[in-house]
């Protein structure tokens, strides 16, 4: 079995719609990653981003970049191989997930042109693989505790950055996720709303429970690009729509993401990487020693003690906890 001496990199962002790559970073390494589940959506991209000063040279945090819909927006967010996406990155040394995602509106408190900062989910969608669990790993069967789906420390990190801007933001929100590729009816968004629903995304689930079955944090920074199909009086949202708002406010998403990133970046230099005995390089391990490492140093169902409320990886071993 072969393993990495050292991550790529301990920060991986996943862009969404408008955010294909990092502008202004450094790329260092561009990567096609194999996964037990087949290639994910892009390369990944290790990049450094500017150093706090806004200086470039060897001081800025590096990171992981995959972009979700693939090189020029090609795969639809309900063909999307999350799962590798997720085992890319992980097999690559990351640790702490930041997804970005455009979203509709569906309140006022969550208005178009602001950002939010997720802390729950309402899973719409479905036929989607959701757990690396599921017997094809041999990894036994297990139970994610998901009441709070959500890293606290990453979220908190988040709102630090988004203060730090000067955004307009809601630091909660719970997001309706979808299956798409086509936006909801009235009807159907006036039933999200009616669930508890502030945001409805297409993109935000499965991401969230299979980072946290890798034992990584996970949140999420999400654009609000629209009102969905028109609460505040505009127009029904379309894909133009969301793109080209994405496209106008990427340097403020990009400044946000750097600066939860440096903070981000300087509280993990403190801690010890974590996992023991290396990161698997997952190319190279042949298909009957995934399920070793499944069960080892990646997968440890006790998983690292971390601050907050989340433990991502804290996963309840039925056939274990039977003993
Ligand atoms: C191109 S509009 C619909 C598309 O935009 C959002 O993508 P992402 O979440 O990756 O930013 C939405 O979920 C849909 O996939
Ligand atoms: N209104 C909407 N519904 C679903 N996904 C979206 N992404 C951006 N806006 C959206």
């Amino acid at each position: 079995m072969a393993y990495l001496s050292e991550p790529f990199a301990r920060i991986g962002i996943i862009g969404g719609t408008g955010l294909y790559r990092l502008a202004g970073a450094a790329v260092l390494e561009t990567l096609d990653a194999a996964t037990p589940f087949g290639p994910p959506s892009s390369p990944v991209t290790i990049a450094r981003l500017a150093a706090p000063d806004g200086t470039g040279g060897s001081d800025g945090p590096v990171v992981a970049f995959l972009s979700r819909h693939g090189v020029g927006h090609s795969i639809p967010p309900h063909r999307i191989n999350y799962r590798a996406n997720l085992w890319a990155l992980k097999s690559l040394g990351v640790e702490v997930v930041l997804s970005c995602a455009a979203v509709g509106g569906l309140v006022p408190s969550h208005g178009t042109g602001t950002f939010a900062v997720p802390d729950q989910f309402l899973d719409r969608t479905w036929g989607r693989a959701d757990t690396f669990y599921d017997g094809l790993l041999s990894t036994g069967v297990q139970h994610l505790p998901a009441a709070e789906p959500y890293s606290a420390p990453l979220r908190a990190a988040l709102v630090a950055a988004l203060e730090l801007q000067g955004e307009d933001f809601a630091p909660t929100a719970t997001m309706a996720v979808i299956n798409g590729p086509r936006f909801s009816t009235k009807a159907e968004s006036a039933a999200l709303i009616q669930a508890g629903a502030h945001l409805v995304s297409m993109t935000q689930y499965p991401e969230p429970v299979l980072a946290a079955e890798l034992n990584m944090h996970f949140a999420a920074l999400a654009f609000i690009t629209d009102a969905d199909t028109g609460h505040d009086g505009s127009e029904p949202v379309t894909a133009e729509l969301v793109l080209g708002r994405l496209a106008a406010a990427q340097p403020r998403l990009l400044a946000v993401l750097s600066a939860a990133v440096h903070r981000v970046s300087a509280a993990l230099a403190g801690m010890e990487p974590a996992h023991d005995g290396g990161f698997p390089l997952l190319a190279l391990i042949p298909a009957d020693a995934v399920a070793t490492v499944m069960g080892g140093a990646v997968m440890d169902p006790a998983g690292p003690a971390r601050s907050g409320t989340v433990r991502p990886g804290t996963v309840h071993n039925a056939g274990r906890s039977a003993q």
